[in-house]
C-alpha cells in the first residue's frame, strides 16, 4: 500500500461481509486487518444483542477509538484494512479527519439477503431483527472521496479482486506525487478526479 490510501474501511449493514472482505483485502495487500465490532464496549455489544440498534451517542466514542486507530496507522505508515459499518457520512467524515487519505470500500448488499446472512450464522451478537434499523441509519455514500461501491452479492473473491483493482488504480493515479490529496470516486469502470479533497466532505 502508499500514503494515496494507506487506509481501507469496508463499510455497510451487518451481514454485508465487511470481516470477510476486510480480512483478504488485508491479507492480500500485506496490512493488518482491524475488526471495527471488537472496539464496541461491552454496553453497545449488550444493547444490540437484547434486539436495540445503536444510536449516534453509542457509536461516538467507538467511532473516535477506531479514528484513533487510523490515525496512529496513518502517522506511522502503516497499511491497515478496517472493517466498520460506518453507516453515516457524517461518522465515514470522523473516520477521515485524522487520515484523509482513507478510502472506503461500501458493501451494497439488499436487506433481503443481509437479513439471510445475519439470520444463519449462530454465535454472533447481532439479531436480524436489527437488520431494518441498519438500513434505517444506512446514508449509501454518493459522491464521497475515494470510495468504491461494490455489489456484495458477488461472491467474496471477486469482491475482493475489485477491492484490490480499485487500490491499485486509485494508488497508480494519484502517482505517489503532489496528486495525493486528490480525491477519486470510482463507480465501476469510471473514474473521475475531484480537488482538494476537503471539497467533496461535508458534515451532514
Ligand atoms: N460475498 C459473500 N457471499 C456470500 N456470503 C458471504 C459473502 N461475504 C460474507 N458472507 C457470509 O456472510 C456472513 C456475514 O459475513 P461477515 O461476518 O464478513 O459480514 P459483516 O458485515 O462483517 O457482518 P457483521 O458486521 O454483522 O459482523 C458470514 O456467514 C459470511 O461467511
Ligand atoms: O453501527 C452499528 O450499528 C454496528 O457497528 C453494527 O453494524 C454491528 O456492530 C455489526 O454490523 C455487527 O453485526
Amino acid at each position: 500500500m502508499n500514503r494515496t490510501a494507506s487506509a481501507i474501511v469496508v463499510m455497510g449493514v451487518a451481514g454485508c461481509g465487511k470481516s470477510s472482505v476486510a480480512h483478504a483485502v488485508a491479507a492480500r495487500l500485506g496490512g493488518r486487518f482491524i475488526e471495527g465490532d471488537a472496539f464496541h464496549c461491552a454496553a453497545n455489544v449488550d444493547k444490540m444483542r437484547r434486539g436495540t440498534g445503536l444510536v449516534d451517542a453509542d457509536r461516538w466514542p467507538w467511532l473516535e477509538r477506531l479514528a484513533a486507530e487510523l490515525k496512529g496507522a496513518s502517522e506511522r505508515g502503516e497499511p491497515v484494512v478496517l472493517a466498520c459499518s460506518a453507516l453515516k457520512r457524517r461518522y465515514r467524515d470522523r473516520l477521515r479527519l485524522g487520515s484523509p487519505s482513507v478510502g472506503f470500500v461500501f458493501l451494497d448488499l439488499p436487506p433481503n439477503e443481509a437479513a439471510k446472512r445475519v439470520g444463519s450464522r449462530s454465535g454472533h451478537f447481532m439479531p436480524d431483527s436489527l437488520i431494518a434499523s441498519q438500513f434505517a441509519d444506512l446514508e449509501v455514500p454518493v459522491d464521497e472521496s475515494m470510495t468504491l461501491t461494490v455489489d456484495a452479492t458477488r461472491p467474496l473473491d471477486a469482491i475482493v479482486d475489485e477491492a484490490i483493482d480499485w487500490h491499485a488504480r486509485t494508488s497508480r493515479d494519484a502517482g505517489y506525487g503532489p496528486v495525493a490529496q486528490d480525491s477519486v470516486v470510482l463507480t465501476v469502470g469510471a473514474t473521475r478526479r475531484i480537488s482538494p479533497i476537503h471539497q467533496t466532505n461535508s458534515n451532514s
